[in-house]
C-alpha cells in the first residue's frame, strides 16, 4: 500500500488550476487572488495629520503663533504658512505647505487667534506623509484567501474588481441502500447519509462550490447515473462516500472503471481510511472516500482539501502541522500511519495534546470533540508523555 504522502502528490497530480473570473471587490472576501492588484494612488493621498491640534513649522516650547487658518478632512488649507502661524488641523486633514509638524491641541491655550506651545515638542510630529502606507507603484501579489484586511486595502487602491480563479465544482455522492437523506423518516436499519454534512462544509470553507446529488443506491447501475449526472453538472472533482471497500455492495471502484476512471491508486496505508481511491477521466479528478463518518472527514482533510485548493491556484496545499507534547503515553504505532483524534491546549510550558480513548472511525462524537490529528507514523516507537509529535488542527 502506498503512504499517504505519495496519496496526497498523486491526488494533486490529478487537478488542474481552474479559470479566472472578475468579481466586484465586496464579493472577493475568501477568495484566491490570481493577478496582482496595482495601487492606483498614493496612500494617504496627500501629507495627512495624524492628530487634532495645530499645523506649525520651525516652532519652540512657549512660542506664541497667530491662527490663520483651518484644515480640516475633506477641506484643506490652501495657503502656505509663514513664520508666526499655525493652522488649526484635524485628523486625516492635508497638511499646509510650509508646515513640519501637527502639535496637539493638548499641549496648547488658546487666546482668541493665538496659541501658545505649553509643552516642549515631543519627537513626534504627527504626520502621516503622502505614500507611507503605499505608493502608486505598489502591487498586491497573489494571496491564497482575501482577507477582510485585503478587500480594505485594495480599495483604499481605488480599485473595485479584483480577478480571482473561479470556484472548483465539487460534486459529493453518497453510496449505500442504508442512507437516507436528513429529514426524511429513518427506519430502524437506516442511518442519516451524515458525511456530506461535514464534507460540503469543509469545501465551501476551503473555497470550492458544492452539489449534494441525490444517494446512489447499491446498484450499479444506479451509481453509473449518479457518477454522469456529476459529470454532467459540471464536476471538476467527483468525489464518492462509501462503498469504497472489499464487500459484495462495495461498488465504487468498478463503478470509476466503468465511468473511464483511470486509477491512481486504491488503498493507502492510513487509519482511519485505508479504501481510499483516487483517479481521473479527461479533466475532471476522482476521489472515493470510504463510508465511515471519521475515516470520510479524515480523508477530506488530508486529501480533498489540498485538491480544491490546488485548483484554486494555491501553492500551500497541504494540511499544516504543529508540534505538541503529549500529555499520556502511547502505545507502539502500527503498519498504518494513525491520524489520532486528538485535543490540543497551550499550558505554561507550552503546547500540549491529548488522544482520546476511543478511536473508532464512526465515532463522530469524539470527532466532533477533537481539535486535531495526532499523527502516528508508520511503525513509530512507543510515546511518554512529554515526547514531541506531529498534530494538524482539524
Ligand atoms: N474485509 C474488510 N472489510 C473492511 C475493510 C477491509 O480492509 N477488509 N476496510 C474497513 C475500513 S478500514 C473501512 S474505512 C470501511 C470502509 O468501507 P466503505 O467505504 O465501503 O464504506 P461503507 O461500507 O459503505 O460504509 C461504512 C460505514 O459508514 C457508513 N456510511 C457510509 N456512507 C455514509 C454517509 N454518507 N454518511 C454517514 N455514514 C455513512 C455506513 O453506513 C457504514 O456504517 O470498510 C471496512 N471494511
Ligand atoms: O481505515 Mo477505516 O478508514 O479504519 O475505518
Amino acid at each position: 500500500m502506498i503512504s499517504v504522502e505519495q496519496a496526497q502528490a498523486m491526488c494533486l497530480d490529478l487537478v488542474k488550476t481552474g479559470p479566472t473570473e472578475i468579481v466586484a471587490l465586496q464579493d472577493a472576501l475568501g477568495r484566491t487572488l490570481a493577478k496582482p492588484v496595482a495601487a492606483k494612488r498614493d496612500q494617504p493621498p496627500f501629507s495627512a495629520s495624524a492628530m487634532d491640534g495645530y499645523a506649525v513649522g520651525d516652532v519652540a516650547h512657549n512660542d506664541r503663533l497667530i491662527v490663520v487658518g483651518e484644515s480640516a478632512a475633506g477641506h484643506g488649507w490652501d495657503g502656505e504658512l509663514q513664520a508666526g502661524q499655525a493652522v488649526r488641523i484635524f485628523t486625516g486633514a492635508p497638511v499646509p505647505r510650509g508646515a513640519t509638524r501637527v502639535v496637539i491641541q493638548e499641549n496648547v491655550t488658546r487666546q482668541a487667534d493665538h496659541i501658545t506651545l505649553t509643552e516642549p515638542l515631543s519627537d513626534n510630529i504627527n504626520i502621516r506623509p503622502q505614500g507611507a502606507d503605499f505608493k502608486s507603484d505598489f502591487t498586491l501579489n497573489v494571496v491564497p484567501e482575501l482577507t477582510p484586511a485585503h478587500l480594505a486595502l485594495v480599495a483604499a487602491m481605488n480599485q473595485p474588481r479584483v480577478t480571482v480563479t473561479c470556484r472548483p465544482k465539487v460534486a459529493l455522492i453518497s453510496n449505500g441502500d442504508e442512507l437516507m437523506m436528513l429529514g426524511d423518516d429513518p427506519k430502524p436499519e437506516q442511518i442519516i447519509a451524515s458525511n456530506v454534512f461535514a464534507l460540503q462544509a469543509m469545501v465551501r470553507i476551503a473555497g470550492g462550490d458544492v452539489n449534494v446529488l441525490p444517494i446512489a443506491p447499491d446498484t450499479p447501475e444506479a451509481l453509473d447515473q449518479t457518477l454522469q449526472d456529476a459529470a454532467d453538472w459540471g464536476a471538476d472533482i467527483i468525489v464518492t462516500i462509501g462503498g469504497a471497500s472489499v464487500g459484495d455492495h462495495d461498488l465504487v471502484a468498478p463503478a470509476l472503471d466503468r465511468f473511464g476512471v483511470t486509477r491512481s491508486f486504491h488503498k493507502i496505508a492510513m487509519r482511519p481510511g485505508k479504501p481510499l481511491m483516487a483517479g481521473a477521466k479527461g479533466d475532471t479528478a476522482f476521489l472515493g472516500l470510504p463510508g465511515n463518518p471519521v475515516s470520510a472527514v479524515v480523508c477530506g482533510h488530508l486529501f480533498l482539501l489540498p485538491m480544491v485548493r490546488r485548483a484554486l491556484g494555491q501553492t500551500d496545499v497541504l494540511p499544516p502541522s504543529l508540534i505538541a507534547r503529549l500529555t499520556t503515553p502511547l502505545p507502539a504505532g502500527g503498519p498504518r500511519a494513525h491520524y489520532m483524534r486528538a485535543k490540543f491546549d497551550e499550558d505554561a510550558q507550552g503546547r500540549v495534546v491529548t488522544a482520546f480513548d476511543k478511536q473508532d472511525s464512526s465515532m463522530l462524537t469524539v470527532l466532533a470533540d477533537a481539535n486535531c490529528l495526532l499523527l502516528r507514523p508508520i511503525g513509530d516507537s512507543a510515546k511518554q508523555a512529554g515526547d514531541r509529535v506531529t498534530i494538524y488542527p482539524v
